[in-house]
């Protein structure tokens, strides 16, 4: 049982700032805490702010290192630890994990750094010495300023370990997963963005400074037994490793390797798919274009084993518009691009998932393949390099006339952050293994569906699955001719005849500095864009599923 006295602090930039000290208010739970501060926290403003002053008092007479109400002068010359939320005000169980984290840092215990990783991760103790929360700085980020790891030395703002996601924006992004995570489905631990004052981080110097304020996510700790990457996957609960993969693939997370699932054994630690997963570490999720993702439990045959009814319920009920508003209301931080990714991977999980497919199937048509040392692109990045074609419909004609003018639409379906060049040439101290590219390559040579050279690649590219009726049809009555006797395309006839070669062409060769975006369309071009894409999906899905089918009937009539 725990003893907690609640006040609510005002200032002028963050609004509504809840702290407590141990006191007489008695509560039953952390839930019921977490409601009490949030309906608290909510209350009129006349109301909370005399009330701000009433506990102001009180609050320095105890010393607390909770949320106080005080300029910024003050502020300075204060160095009682404090802490207040940046986002994730209205998550739930987020004020019951600051307070509880307030209460502890009236112990004066000292951040414990966490030696796994490649960032800046700290322990929080409670008074007891057990472990309540995970906090990570952003300027200690991989090749951020403060990385106390060796692996500093970019700009926030900079590309970082992932050339899609900057420097300094790993924890929007964290909270993001949770703010995403609805009704704890994938089981994201309550998490936050907050400022810490007037405790001891790392800081890249060696002159004494007084400890920073830092802004930092903080996350529940959740006791557990080991990580994913000590055991077999047999051992794990298929529903779990189903609920983070569906979160992994509406995050296009590029980073969810073995180290980022804590494991919880069931009673029985050794029986098969006993045990829990719980996924932790999202700052690598939501990249601004599409990119690589890394799903671990791709290979996990849990991942091939098909959804549950309640699965499909969950997913089904998924709203990928909702959940972006609930993005850009809540962190408006996170970046146009990224909330398009999360709308196109929703979508395409969402249809996917009709159609029949199991996780695995959508997380390997997620994935890029490598052939030899070539990268290729996913069938996902394949199918919006075409629904983007389509886009650049009003520019068709003139894709033939000039070879140029081609390669400018080209162009501009990719994403390349001229940036990256730029900032690359000052990163200091980075290990060569993230260093950028010494060059920056074209990109990809994608088909100019309209000009003749594409066209002759065309009628020579396999078009096995292709029906005969379509083939004719795009062959015979795609082009005409303008004025002056050149070809030209009708689009809606190109839209027929992309339709039914798009899945039929070898994949287009991937280059390592190219990706592809959607935050520079126009509101019109991007709500154009996603009605193309969803018309591809079936096509894309069919050809998939006939390969898949080929694949087995090899398999199953193979003789040794
Ligand atoms: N919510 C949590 N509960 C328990 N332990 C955690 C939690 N979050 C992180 N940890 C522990 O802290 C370690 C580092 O955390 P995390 O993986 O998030 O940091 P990182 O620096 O981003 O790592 P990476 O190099 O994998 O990107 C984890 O391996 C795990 O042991």
């Amino acid at each position: 049982m725990k003893y907690f006295e609640m006040a609510v602090a005002v200032d002028q930039h963050h609004g509504f700032k809840p702290f407590v000290r141990p006191s007489r208010c008695k509560l039953q739970s952390y839930s019921q805490l977490d409601k009490a501060m949030l309906e608290f926290s909510q209350a009129n403003f006349k109301h909370s702010l005399k009330h701000a002053f009433e506990i102001t008092n009180i609050h320095r007479s105890f010393s607390t290192p909770c949320l106080s109400h005080t300029t910024s002068v003050e502020e300075e010359s204060e160095c009682n630890p404090r802490i207040e939320i940046l986002g994730g005000h209205r998550a739930p169980w987020v004020h019951a994990l600051v307070v509880e984290v307030a209460i502890a840092m009236t112990s004066g215990v000292n951040p414990e750094p966490v030696s796994s990783g490649l960032g800046g991760a700290y322990f929080l103790h409670a008074r007891n010495g057990d472990r309540i929360a995970v906090t990570k700085p952003i300027d200690e980020e991989p090749l951020a300023i403060n990385n106390p790891k060796g692996f500093a030395g970019r700009m926030l703002g900079q590309p970082g370990m992932k050339r899609s996601i900057r420097v300094g924006e790993t924890g929007f992004r964290e909270l993001a997963a949770y703010l995403l995570d609805h009704g704890g489905f994938a089981g994201v631990p309550p998490t936050a963005l907050v400022k810490i004052s007037h405790v001891k981080f790392h800081v890249n110097t060696l002159e004494p400074v007084p400890p920073p304020s830092k802004i930092a996510t903080l996350q529940r700790f959740v006791d557990h037994d080991s990580d994913a990457g000590d055991l077999g996957p047999s051992g794990f609960s298929v529903s779990s490793v189903h609920r983070i993969g569906i979160l992994d693939v509406r995050l296009l997370n590029l980073d969810r390797h073995s180290g980022n699932i804590l494991v919880k054994h069931g009673q029985d630690s050794y029986a098969v798919g006993a045990a829990e997963l719980v996924p932790i570490d999202h700052g690598l999720s939501l990249p601004e274009s599409l990119d690589d993702p890394y799903f671990e439990w791709l290979h996990w045959p849990q991942a091939s084993i098909p959804f549950s009814d309640s699965e499909v319920d969950y997913i089904y009920n998924l709203d990928a518009f909702k959940d972006a508003e609930l993005l850009k209301a809540e962190l408006p931080s996170i970046r146009e691009s990224s909330i398009r990714v999360l709308v196109v991977c929703t979508i395409f999980l969402k249809q996917a998932t009709a159609f029949g497919f199991c996780l695995a199937d959508i997380g390997k048509m997620m994935t890029r393949e490598f052939h030899g040392e070539e990268e290729s692109w996913s069938v996902l990045e394949n199918l919006c390099i075409n629904a983007k074609v389509c886009l650049s419909g009003g520019a068709l004609n003139d894709i033939s006339a000039s070879d140029n003018e081609g390669d400018e639409i080209i162009d501009e379906m990719f994403h390349f952050d001229s940036e990256y060049e730029d900032s690359s040439n000052q990163v200091s101290n980075v290990p060569e293994l993230v260093q950028s590219p010494s060059k920056i390559h074209r990109p990809p040579k994608i088909p100019r569906f309209l000009s003749e050279r594409w066209m002759s690649k065309l009628h020579d590219a396999e078009l096995s699955h292709v029906n005969e009726e379509d083939d004719c049809d795009s062959s015979t009555t795609t082009e005409d001719s303008d004025k002056d006797g050149n070809n030209v395309i009708d689009n809606h006839k190109a839209w027929t005849l992309m339709k039914s070669v798009s899945f039929a062409v070898p994949n287009y060769k991937q280059d390592s500095a190219a990706a592809i975006s959607f935050g520079e369309l126009s509101e019109e071009e991007w709500e154009l864009f996603l009605e193309n894409f969803v018309k591809l999906l079936p096509e894309a899905f069919e050809s998939r599923k006939n390969m898949g089918l080929s694949k087995q009937r090899l398999g199953t009539s193979c003789e040794f």
